[in-house]
């Protein structure tokens, strides 16, 4: 199987206007569905800013793609061959809007989910068609990364995770098959990180801005090369038996959000959103500083994607 010809987004925040650029370039006709009008308008900048930049990103483009925005869901679901599944994180929510799905749309149609870590399995028994339903975890922002974790459920049937590995390939992503596991394995080894990083904050051990510098030149810098499991292999297994036998009881062990992180959300300080998070930001700073994100991101896929994969 391709792209789907006729493909749906539930939910067009921060994820959903991302994805559709990312199929609408691929050939499919992409409806983009929300409950508010106004994230859908806003939704509509974000789309057309996302296909922008992957004109600058320069890869394959199938002629067909096309988008259209609404609020109507029967209109966004009809006749879709399939539809992701994008809206906020609340597995309630999140089972409402499934079922909602399940009821305008053929029996053999993928309902796809892009939760970020909530296991396929817990909101699987909410379908009738548990079969058809699966996760696929994109990486933000949606368009640039280009990886994609699909996670079955234990109901999911195997055709189906076979059309969505081809999905994923299809518009040239790579498809990470997982076993179903709380957070998924990018989360798992994300929150690993941000855990250990928040504790070394918290403590005073480093600034956030020399934290930032070690991560992205020392850590970030070489994994988008050289993927941990061979890292070990460079490093010397040795090495690692060596450093992690005194090393790893002393790392963050939490199992809780960190007090500092929830002091933030009670003071409204929650990042690039609200203009102050772990940084503050002046006026233009955000947008300048997505920008740069942006830009950044987009160099770094086109000298990845030249070379030879290790
Ligand atoms: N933000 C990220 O970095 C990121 C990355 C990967 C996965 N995800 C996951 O993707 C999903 C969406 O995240 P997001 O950051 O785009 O969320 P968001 O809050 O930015 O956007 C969600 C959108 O869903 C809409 N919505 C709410 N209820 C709805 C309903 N009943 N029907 C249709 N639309 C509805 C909202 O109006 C909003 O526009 C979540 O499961 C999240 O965990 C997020
Ligand atoms: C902090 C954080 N949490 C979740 C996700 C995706 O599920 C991301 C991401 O970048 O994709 C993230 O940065």
């Amino acid at each position: 199987m391709s792209v789907p010809e006729i493909a749906t987004v539930v939910g067009s925040g921060t994820m959903g206007p991302g994805i559709a650029a990312t199929l609408v370039r691929a050939g499919a006709e992409v409806r983009v569905y929300d409950i508010s009008a106004e994230a859908l308008a806003r939704a509509e900048q974000t789309f057309a800013f996302a296909s922008g930049v992957l004109d600058q990103v320069g890869g394959p483009k199938v002629d067909g793609g096309s988008a259209t925005f609404t609020t109507d869901i029967g209109e966004a679901l009809a006749g879709s061959r399939f539809v992701i599944e994008a809206v906020p994180e609340k597995i309630e929510l999140k089972e409402s809007v499934l079922k909602q799905i399940e009821r305008l749309v053929g029996d053999d149609v993928i309902i796809a989910t892009n939760t970020s870590g909530i296991p396929i399995s817990d909101m699987a028994p909410s379908l009738e068609r548990p079969g058809r339903f699966i996760g696929m975890h994109w990486s933000n922002p949606p368009h640039l990364i280009p990886m994609i974790e699909v996670i079955p459920g234990d109901a999911t049937e195997q055709s189906t995770v076979d059309e969505l590995v081809d999905i994923v390939n299809s518009f040239g992503y790579h498809p990470v098959l997982e076993k179903e596991i709380a957070g998924f394995v990018e989360n798992r080894v994300l929150y690993a990180i941000l855990r250990e990083c928040v504790a070394l904050l918290d403590e005073g051990i480093v600034t956030p801005e020399a934290l930032d510098t070690c991560v992205k030149w020392g850590i970030g810098y070489k994994l988008s090369v050289i993927g941990p499991t061979r890292l070990l292999d460079m490093a010397g297994v040795d090495i690692y038996a060596a450093v992690s036998g005194y090393l790893n009881k002393q790392l963050d062990a939490s199992t809780d959000t960190p007090q500092v992180i929830k002091d933030k959300i009670a003071a409204g300080e929650l990042g690039f959103k609200s203009s102050k998070g772990m940084y503050e930001y002046g006026p233009g700073e955000v947008d300048a500083k997505r920008k740069d994100i942006t830009a950044g991101l987009v160099a770094a896929l086109k000298t990845l994607s030249s070379i030879t994969p290790v």
